[in-house]
Order: C-alpha cells, then sequence, then structure tokens
C-alpha cells in the first residue's frame, strides 16, 4: 500500500526502505501510483484496471471489519425479498384457486391468502427497517474509519507532498468525495442488494410461472447487458472528470480565501471571478455531461421495460384466448414485470452513484498509497540524551527529482551549544538548510546527522524532542493561550506553563488577557499581536526543551518593544542549546557565535560575526554597503552584492547586516569581541524595525 514511487510530491524511498524501492523496470508502471494520475481524465486500460483494483482493496478493506454486519443485512435483504416477491404469486393464486373456491362458498383457500399476503406485508417492513438501520450503521461506520484514514495520513505525509497538492485539493478528498462515497452507502448497499436479488428473484419466478414468456423477457436482457456496458465505461472517464472539476473549485476557493487579504490589497477579485468562472463551468459541464449520460441510461431501461410489458401483453392475452395461459398467472406475470424494470430504473441510479464514488475511491486510495518522502526508520537509533551537535556531509537537495540542485554538497560542523547566525541574499538556501536540521526533508544525497546518528534512523519521537524549527508564521492553534504553549510539551502542568511563560517574558501580558491563560486565542492567534504571538511560541519552545533549535528570526513587522521583548526572550531560549537562526536582524547576527554567509547553496564565509565584519569577505562588504547606504549625500552601495531594500530603510540582516545600529540593542549574550562598539552607540536606525 505504501510503497513509495517517485511520483510528483517528491516522495523517495530512502535507506530506510530499500527493499520496496522501485527497479527502473517498473518505473513506467509506477506512472499511475499514489496520486500520480489524479488530473488524469482518460487513462489507458493497463492504468485503469490498476486504479479500479486500488479502490477495490480499500473499499475491501473497509468493508473487512463490518463482514458479519454485511452478512447480516444480506440476510436481511434477501428475506424481505422473499417476502415481497410472495405477494404476487398469492395473488395469482387467489385469484385462481382462492376466488373461486370462495364463490363456491368455501371462504377458506381466499382467508389463507389474504392471511399470507397480510404476513408478508408486516414482514417486508420489519425486515426493511432492520436492514436499513444496519447498513446505514455500517456505511457510517466505513465512512468514518475512511475519514480517520485520511486525516491520519495526510498529517504524516511530508511537507514536499503537501506543497505541491496544496489544501484545497485535500479538502476535496475529505468533503466532495467522501460524500461520494456516503451517496453510494446510503443508497447502493440497499439500492444494489434489494434490487439485484429483485430482479434475479422474478426472472426465476417468471420463467417458472410460464417458460415460453419469462424466456422472452429475459431475451431482452442481452441488450440490456450491452447498455449497461456501455454506460460504466464512459461513466468511469465523466465521472473522473467531476472529481477532478470539482477538486479545482475546492482549491481555488481555498486559495483565494487564505489570501482575502492579498486579493483586496490587489484587487484581485475580477480576476479571480474569472478563474472562479472558468472552473465552475467545467465543473458544470462535467456534471451535465454525466446527468446525460444517465438519463440516456435510464430512458433506454424503461423503454425496455415498456416494450417488453406491451409484448407479453399481446402474447399473454392470445394465449389465454387460446386457452393456453390462466388469466390469474398473466395478472402475476405482469405485476412481477413492473417489479422487474423498477429495480433495473433503480439499478442505473446505483451504477451512477457507484461510479461517482468509484472516481472518489480512486483519487483517495490515491492520496493513501503516498508514502511520506521522510519515512520513519524501520529500526530507529535510541536518542535518549541529545548534546546538539549537528553535522552536513557532503549533503546535496534538490526539492524534485529534476529540479536544479539547492545545495550543492555542503559540509558544515556546528558542536553542541553554539549559536549559528544563517544570512545571505534571498534564495540562498538558508532555509533550505535549516528544513534539512528540522528533517521537513531529507538530503537528496550525503547525510545529516545528530550527535553522530543520521537523522534518517531517529525516530520521529526522539527527533521531535531534540529539534524544535520555530518559523515566522508562530502559528498557534485554536484554544487557550495554556494550550497552545503546551504544544510543547503535552502533559505539562499549568505551573509548568505558566514557569515557561514567565522565563520568556510572557507571564505578565498573558495574565493581563480577560481569562489569563485560559483564553481562547481564536483562529490563528488572531487575538494575540504578532509579538505576543512570537512569546507564546517561544515559551512553547522553552516548555519542549529540545537540544536544538532552528529559528526563523523575523520580527520586521513588530514595534520597538515589542522586538525588545522577542528580542529577550529569544536570548533566554536560545541559552544552552544548539541553534541555527536565520538571521534578519543584525542583533540576532551579532549575539550569534558563528555567521554563516549563504550564497547559491553554498557557504562562502564561515566565522565569529566581529572577525567578518572586521575583514574584506562578503559579509564585511554588505555591511559597508548598507552604512553606505545610511549616508544620502555619498555614493550609492557597490554593485554585486545583495541590495538593501531602499536608502534609507536598513535590510534585514539577511540581505546585508549593518554591524553598528545591532550592537546597540544587544545584550552581548554571546560575549564576542565588540570591535565596533565605538560605532555602535553613535549608530543609526535598528535594522529591521521602522526606519
Ligand atoms: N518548496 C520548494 N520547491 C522548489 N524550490 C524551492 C522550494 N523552496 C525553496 N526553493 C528554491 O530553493 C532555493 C533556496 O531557497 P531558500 O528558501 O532555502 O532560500 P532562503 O535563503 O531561505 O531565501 P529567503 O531569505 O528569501 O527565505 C531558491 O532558489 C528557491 O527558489
Amino acid at each position: 500500500m505504501s510503497r513509495p514511487h517517485p511520483g510528483p510530491t517528491g516522495g523517495r524511498p530512502t535507506d530506510t526502505d530499500q527493499s520496496t524501492r522501485p527497479t527502473p523496470a517498473t518505473a513506467h508502471d509506477d506512472d499511475w501510483r499514489g496520486v500520480a494520475a489524479e488530473d488524469r481524465e482518460e487513462v489507458d486500460r493497463r492504468v485503469g484496471v490498476r486504479l479500479q483494483a486500488r479502490s477495490r482493496r480499500l473499499l475491501r478493506s473497509l468493508l473487512r471489519p463490518h463482514a458479519a454486519g454485511v452478512l447480516l443485512a444480506l440476510v436481511l435483504v434477501v428475506a424481505e425479498n422473499v417476502a415481497q416477491l410472495a405477494g404476487p404469486l398469492l395473488i395469482a393464486t387467489a385469484i385462481d384457486t382462492g376466488v373461486p373456491a370462495a364463490i363456491a362458498g368455501r371462504p377458506g383457500p381466499l382467508s389463507w391468502h389474504v392471511g399470507g399476503y397480510l404476513g408478508c406485508a408486516l414482514a417486508t417492513a420489519v425486515l426493511r427497517h432492520a436492514f436499513l438501520r444496519l447498513s446505514g450503521r455500517i456505511g457510517q461506520d466505513v465512512l468514518l474509519e475512511l475519514r480517520k484514514r485520511v486525516f491520519d495520513h495526510a498529517q504524516r505525509l511530508s511537507l514536499s507532498f503537501h506543497e505541491s497538492y496544496t489544501s484545497g485539493r485535500m479538502i476535496s478528498r475529505m468533503t466532495s468525495d467522501l460524500d461520494a462515497l456516503d451517496d453510494l452507502l446510503e443508497m447502493g448497499l440497499d439500492g444494489l442488494m434489494s434490487s439485484a436479488l429483485t430482479v434475479v428473484g422474478v426472472a426465476v419466478l417468471l420463467v417458472w410461472l410460464d417458460q415460453p414468456l419469462g424466456l422472452t423477457v429475459l431475451a431482452t436482457f442481452v441488450p440490456l447487458f450491452l447498455v449497461a456496458r456501455w454506460f460504466r465505461r464512459r461513466s468511469q472517464s465523466t465521472y473522473r472528470r467531476t472529481r477532478t472539476t470539482v477538486a479545482r473549485v475546492i482549491v481555488q476557493l481555498t486559495e483565494t480565501m487564505n489570501g482575502i487579504r492579498a486579493v483586496q490589497a490587489f484587487r484581485r477579485e475580477r480576476r479571480n471571478e474569472s478563474i472562479m468562472d472558468g472552473l465552475s463551468g467545467e465543473y458544470r459541464a462535467a456534471h451535465r455531461d454525466s446527468l446525460r449520460l444517465v438519463a440516456r441510461f435510464t430512458a433506454v431501461v424503461r423503454l425496455f421495460g415498456n416494450l417488453t410489458t406491451v409484448v407479453v401483453l399481446a402474447v399473454g392475452a392470445w394465449r389465454v384466448a387460446h386457452g393456453e395461459l390462466e388469466l390469474g398467472v398473466l395478472a402475476a406475470f405482469l405485476l412481477y414485470l413492473r417489479k422487474l424494470y423498477d429495480p433495473l430504473d433503480e439499478l442505473a441510479m446505483v451504477a451512477n452513484a457507484y461510479s461517482s464514488a468509484a472516481a472518489a475511491l480512486e483519487k483517495i486510495s490515491g492520496v493513501l498509497e503516498e508514502a511520506p518522502a521522510v519515512p520513519e526508520p524501520a529500526r530507529p537509533i535510541p536518542l535518549p540524551a541529545p548534546r546538539g551537535e549537528l553535522r552536513f556531509h557532503a549533503a546535496g537537495f534538490r526539492y524534485t527529482d529534476h529540479g536544479p540542485l539547492v545545495l550543492p554538497r555542503l559540509d558544515l560542523h556546528v558542536p553542541p551549544g553554539q549559536t549559528v547566525a544563517l544570512v545571505g541574499a534571498t534564495g540562498a538556501g538558508k532555509s533550505t538548510l535549516a528544513k534539512l536540521v528540522a528533517r521537513f526533508y531529507d538530503p537528496t544525497e550525503g547525510a545529516v546527522t545528530l550527535d553522530g546518528v543520521d537523522l534518517r534512523r531517529i525516530s520521529d519521537a526522539d527527533l521531535r524532542r531534540a529539534v524544535v524549527m520555530v518559523t515566522q508564521e508562530s502559528f498557534l492553534f485554536e484554544g487557550s493561550v495554556a494550550d497552545n504553549i503546551a504544544l510543547g510539551r503535552p502533559g505539562a502542568t499549568r505551573a509548568e506553563i505558566e514557569a515557561a511563560a514567565a522565563a520568556v517574558g510572557a507571564h505578565e501580558f498573558v495574565s493581563a488577557l480577560p481569562e489569563g491563560y485560559d483564553t481562547h486565542v481564536r483562529k490563528r492567534g488572531g487575538r494575540l499581536s504578532s509579538g505576543q504571538r512570537q512569546l507564546v511560541a517561544f515559551a512553547r519552545v522553552f516548555l519542549a526543551d529540545p537540544r536544538v533549535i532552528v529559528l526563523d528570526e523575523a520580527t520586521s513587522s513588530l514595534d520597538l518593544p515589542s522586538e525588545r521583548a522577542v528580542q529577550a526572550a529569544m536570548e533566554t531560549v536560545l541559552a544552552h542549546r544548539t541553534a541555527l537562526i536565520i538571521a534578519h536582524r543584525l542583533s540576532t547576527v551579532l549575539v550569534a557565535d558563528r555567521v554563516l554567509v549563504m550564497a547559491d547553496g553554498r557557504i562562502v564565509e564561515d566565522g565569529p560575526p566581529v572577525e567578518l565584519v572586521g575583514g574584506d569577505g562578503r559579509f564585511a562588504r554588505l555591511h559597508r554597503a548598507w552604512l553606505d547606504s545610511l549616508a544620502p549625500a555619498e555614493p550609492s552601495a557597490p554593485s554585486g552584492l545583495a541590495e538593501p531594500s531602499a536608502p534609507s530603510e536598513p535590510p534585514p540582516a539577511s540581505s546585508a547586516p549593518p554591524a553598528s545600529s545591532a550592537s546597540a540593542d544587544t545584550s552581548g549574550r554571546s560575549g564576542q569581541p565588540r570591535r565596533d562598539n565605538a560605532n555602535a552607540n553613535q549608530a543609526a536606525p535598528r535594522p529591521a524595525a521602522t526606519p
């Protein structure tokens, strides 16, 4: 099920799953695995067969735990159908024997027939009720299980999968696709079982009642079968298209709503409207095509039904007139005919729901088949007390199989407890390096180790305990402030949560909130300011107490007091830990023990910050360029360096860090010598705060 494949999601087999790595000979055969064939409306026979087999496997695995229930449902529906089918038979014998006997003064047989008919009617009602309850419960249990499987699996799929798959498509799998399956389970189990049984039962009875007429009716099944086959083939691609187009609508909706601020800020409403109109039009067209198909199919089935009734009536009447057939038998025959074609109509509906659900299952099973690109090791090496020593061993990385080499063979050693600031122009590879440390991705070549152990050999639990990445977003989940801090260490006591908040200086503002630590932060922490959100995120990390922190430090949006508070909190959190900081502010760069200047995925300078600033390397030039940019009268910054954002606006350290200003607001935690302190105090604005 979870066999890795070289798909668009970047799922790469690792050394932990060598045994299942596809060989080159099978690479072409794998072009349908996972979500690889998801956007294809037309698939060749080979792929179609495999996709259907995969869907069936999933359905079987979902139904297996309910085997006993499904069996009981089958028994109930068979019994119900028997009871229902007995009705016309009782009427036939009542007409042919019961009524004449009653006319002759013997009401006994007719009363038996009437009583039997009543019993059958009651049994039908009771059995139907029991069947519907049972099948409804099984259907909902199956859906619950599938929803849970998809959600759990999606959470474990790697960042690379979600980056290319998008949340909109995931939502589509969890909503409209599951709804399609719900429709099938709701009406399908009932419709399919009772219709199929009725058709078979009626067919047998018709032949038993009168062989020539029965066989005439059965002959019409041949063209019906051909029509059904045509419908099934056509509906597969139509429903595949319906599922794909509805997913596109949801993707567009999700993207628009997630970026509603940007949409309004850039007046993108018109453009979005035309995109949405196009996508909705495609969805409507696909849906309309499927409805047309159903309309044609049901109309043909009806036509067959009615034509057959006409033939049976004509032939039957002629035979009754010639004494070859009893009137009661003809009446029963015509009643049964109705019972034959009504379920055929229903079978058409079931086939419709089945095609829709099959297309949905194809997509859902594709997601479930995706393997995490960073799988848990089968035999992890325990890391109970990590020291925090990081090493890159000729680590190379590309985001996609054929994409550019973003990090070409990187060698790096970070001793335990060292604070390393990563600087460099945008796109230099800082975040990529940081993400490899947090194991959001595995290196394409080489290895990254923690305390000498390849990250791929460390269990998720150990790795998450040892390494924590804090991103710029400081993502807060819905829930209270305390809940959000406790994410760092689930099960932490209230006292521990408050102590963590106090350690990073968050206790004061949290206590001042209307309900203190129990205050609900609202969606994405919308109730808190960005500085407060960062403090909560730091408290979370402090509580988690990891050995290694990877920090994408961005405080450019903060006002001065908030930035100071965050800076102080950060220093508390970083103390005695190995830290890799994507430094956006010079204050951070200078408190680091070491600066790595990156360009094109390589480390081009490496040393203590004061040394680099004092030298004549890239970092020093960047620094001087920024200083130059602060003096409008003087010549502008030398070209060929990362440009400061504007002459009057200090750039983030990741572009050009000004040493001077940073010294003014750092506490000197690192104890590094400050060769530029004299400069610092006269210097100008803070680099990342307001100019
Ligand atoms: N998910 C991704 N898929 C494909 N390419 C990516 C992805 N993320 C980053 N890249 C590419 O990798 C290179 C390095 O990006 P990275 O985000 O590591 O740079 P960075 O130094 O952190 O930049 P910034 O300071 O702007 O965040 C860039 O060329 C970028 O386009």
